[in-house]
């Protein structure tokens, strides 16, 4: 056996930042390289699996995909990466390349500090880490604080603490990354686009590379194969947590709704970008049943631009479940949601 290091690619970004999209886009352009892929979702719906497990790519089969629903993996890692990764390298065919999606709230310094773990660093390398971004959420100040809103406030007060939860995610996964992927370019125009790529690159390391993408097609020559070793160098990669390493995840908040069957794939779209406005809501996605049809409506939201689209006839004997995993900051009105989305 090989003494080398399998590498591995950790793949951060903000919720619906275009991950998942991204990793599918690998699967399809692997060409002969075999690749594994761990997956790391907020909610138990099981989304971004589903889908990559429907690329139905030869080299990455589906016992290569683990998915560790719920929970943040750098939280979990001994009860639930080093299972994943040691089950996975004892394959008869061990992978070439292993492919790690975190959550969109995850800090990936902590995942990548698991790597010092001997289990893991006898084996395996970060190859790098990957931030992909959604440049419409910078260039509509997303992640940054509201500056009108903290001048009055300034003014009222003498003190101020503005600690703003989306803004530290978002700057961690930027400060820790190899390679940053400006995605969404299809919703900017070129001043907008260079604008948010300044801003990009003034966050991140130096000398780190930007890539303008749209729905995550970058030649995986690109995203596979930067060797950096980050796990040797995470001195270098500064996060809004190093004081304070047992972070908690109190900032968000999560939860399933279960609806009846849609009458009308419309009319629920409508809805959910109505509710996504009222509640702030950063992410929601699931599956949905729509009456008549023999197809499963996959829905995918991020705040309140929802896309949908049929994606696979119900299975014979498949419970039909609407299910939607919805995410926002803390205090979200889960009984308000829920009583909205119920409306026929
Ligand atoms: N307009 C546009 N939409 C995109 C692009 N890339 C991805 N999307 C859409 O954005 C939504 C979220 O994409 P995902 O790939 O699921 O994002 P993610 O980062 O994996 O999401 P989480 O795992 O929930 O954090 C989906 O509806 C995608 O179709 C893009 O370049 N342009």
């Amino acid at each position: 056996m090989s003494a080398q290091k399998i590498p591995a690619t950790i793949v951060t970004g903000f919720l619906g930042a275009g991950k998942t999209t991204l990793i599918r886009h690998v699967l399809e352009n692997a060409r002969d390289r075999r690749l594994a892929l761990v997956i790391n979702e907020f909610g138990d719906v099981g989304v971004d699996g589903d889908i990559l497990r429907a690329c139905g790519v030869e080299n990455c089969p589906d016992e290569n995909i683990v998915e560790l629903a719920n929970g943040c993996l750098c939280c979990t890692v001994a009860d639930d990466f080093v299972p994943a990764i040691e089950a996975m390298l004892a394959h008869e065919k061990r992978p070439d390349h292993i492919i790690i999606e975190t959550s969109g709230l995850a800090l990936p310094k902590p995942l990548v500090k698991a790597f010092e773990w001997p289990a893991i660093r006898s084996r395996l390398t970060v190859d790098g880490v990957i931030a992909v971004i959604d440049g419409k959420a910078v260039a509509e100040g997303r992640f940054a604080d509201d500056l009108d809103a903290i001048a009055e406030e300034r003014a009222a007060i003498e003190t101020i603490d503005h600690d703003n939860p989306l803004e530290e995610v978002f700057e961690d996964q930027l400060a820790c990354a190899d390679l940053v992927i400006l995605n969404k370019t299809d919703l900017l125009d070129e001043d907008e686009a260079r604008e948010v790529a300044a801003r990009l690159t003034s966050g991140a390391r130096a000398a780190v590379k930007l890539v303008r993408a749209h729905e995550g097609r970058v030649d995986p020559l690109v995203l596979l194969g930067l060797a950096a070793a980050a796990e040797n160098d995470l001195d270098n990669r500064p996060s809004h947590h190093d004081a304070e390493p047992d972070h908690d995840h109190d900032d968000f908040d999560s939860f399933v709704v279960s609806l009846p069957a849609a009458s009308d794939a419309a009319a629920l779209v409508a809805k959910l970008a109505d509710v996504a406005r009222a509640h702030d809501v950063l992410r929601i996605k699931g599956f949905v049943e729509v009456a008549g049809k023999p197809m499963r409506l996959l829905v995918q939201g991020v705040g309140a631009r929802i896309q949908h689209h049929f994606d696979r006839a119900w299975n014979p004997g498949e419970e039909r479940a609407s299910r939607l995993v919805v995410i926002g900051q803390k205090g979200l009105d889960r009984d308000a949601i829920a009583a909205a989305l119920a409306q026929p």
